[in-house]
């Protein structure tokens, strides 16, 4: 029989679960950095980083369980999502509900004190990934992530108004711009890193009734529409050099690391194997994670 104790502790872990941990820790990175090149290659005030980033990690993870009480119909019908706490009836849907509402409310109230546009665009990135995409499109159009994706492209930006006080107003547009060109390189990202995955949950998603891109317009179509995005993608990020935000060294490793992304992306349109989509997945998480980690870099040897 199970104790008082380890029932507190299961529920905090699925209290955890709800948050996706994993998936915060790749959007505090590309907050991470943005905020360092912002102000300048130098790091904030260190109260600067610690609030930017414990607001990040409530309002994604807040963001993520409204998203898993919104979607418990669905998630208990897909094979990789019907373990989680709700399908699974190991918390209540007012508990879930609740915890999301709970660390939305904070993250707004931990933000406030970095700046205000930091605070608005946190939130506004919760309100885009909870009612513009998992309640709107998520369910009603195969666009659904490429309209959606755009959510998950907001933490750089939050980044970046956290590292300069940015007055959209009155400051010139080379203040914000960079940022506008780490919105647009997530954005593009997104696709491909999703789609691969789709591919390979292709059954699941149509038991659910949603319209990924595989289960509406086939495999085919999708792989070509990986291989563009990836392109569109590679060549925005050569382009932050000229915003003279980073320079040749971060140049010469995303050339590298876009040419890898590529070879994954062309090899899924010969090779159709689970395997392959696997590896441009897999791939897609260390891409982004070394593409910023190269801004970084950059920023820091060359000043
Ligand atoms: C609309 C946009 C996006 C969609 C639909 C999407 C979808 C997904 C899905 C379905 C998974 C599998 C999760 C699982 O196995 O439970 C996943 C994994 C992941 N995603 Fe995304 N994603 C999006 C954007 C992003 C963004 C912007 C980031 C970070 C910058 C990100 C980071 C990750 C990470 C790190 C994983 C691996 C999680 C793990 O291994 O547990 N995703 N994504
Ligand atoms: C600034 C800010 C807070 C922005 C929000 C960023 C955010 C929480 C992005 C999440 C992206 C993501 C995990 C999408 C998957 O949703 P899904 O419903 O398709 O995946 P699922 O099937 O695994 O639930």
């Amino acid at each position: 029989m199970s104790t008082p104790k380890n029932q507190t502790n299961s529920k905090l872990a699925d209290f955890r679960v709800l948050m996706k941990f994993r998936i915060i820790s790749l959007l505090l990175l590309t907050t991470l950095i943005p905020m360092y090149l912002a102000n300048g290659g130098e790091w904030p005030k260190f109260y600067i980083v610690v609030l930017t980033l414990l607001g990040g990690t409530l309002a994604a993870g807040g963001a993520n369980a409204i998203n898993m009480f919104y979607d418990r119909d669905i998630d208990a019908v897909m094979s990789r999502t019907k373990k989680r706490p709700l399908p699974n009836n190991r918390l209540t849907q007012w508990e879930v509900l609740g915890f999301g509402l709970t660390l939305s409310v904070l993250s707004f109230l931990v933000l406030l004190p970095v700046n205000l546009l930091t605070a608005i665009l946190a939130v506004s990135g919760i309100f885009y990934y909870v009612v513009i995409y998992t309640m709107w499109l998520k369910r009603t159009t195969v666009q659904n992530i490429v309209i959606g994706g755009a959510a998950g492209a907001i933490p750089p930006m939050v980044g970046w108004a956290a590292g300069t006080d940015i007055n959209l107003f009155v400051d010139s547009p080379i203040k914000w711009l960079p940022a506008v060109f780490l919105f647009a390189i997530v954005f593009y990202w997104t696709p491909p890193h999703f789609w691969a995955l789709a591919i390979i949950r292709r059954e699941d998603y149509a038991k659910a009734g949603v319209p990924m891109l595989p289960v509406v317009k086939g495999e085919a179509e999708t792989r070509r529409q990986i291989v563009l995005y990836s392109f569109i993608m590679i060549a925005l990020s050569f382009m932050l050099v000229s915003l003279q935000v980073v320079g040749l060294l971060y140049l010469g490793l995303a050339m590298v690391l876009g040419a890898i992304f590529l070879y994954y992306a062309a090899n899924m349109m010969r090779d159709h194997s689970h395997a392959a989509a696997w590896k441009l997945y897999r791939y897609s998480l260390l891409y982004l994670a070394l593409l910023f980690v190269a801004m970084g870099i950059d920023r820091a040897l060359l000043g």
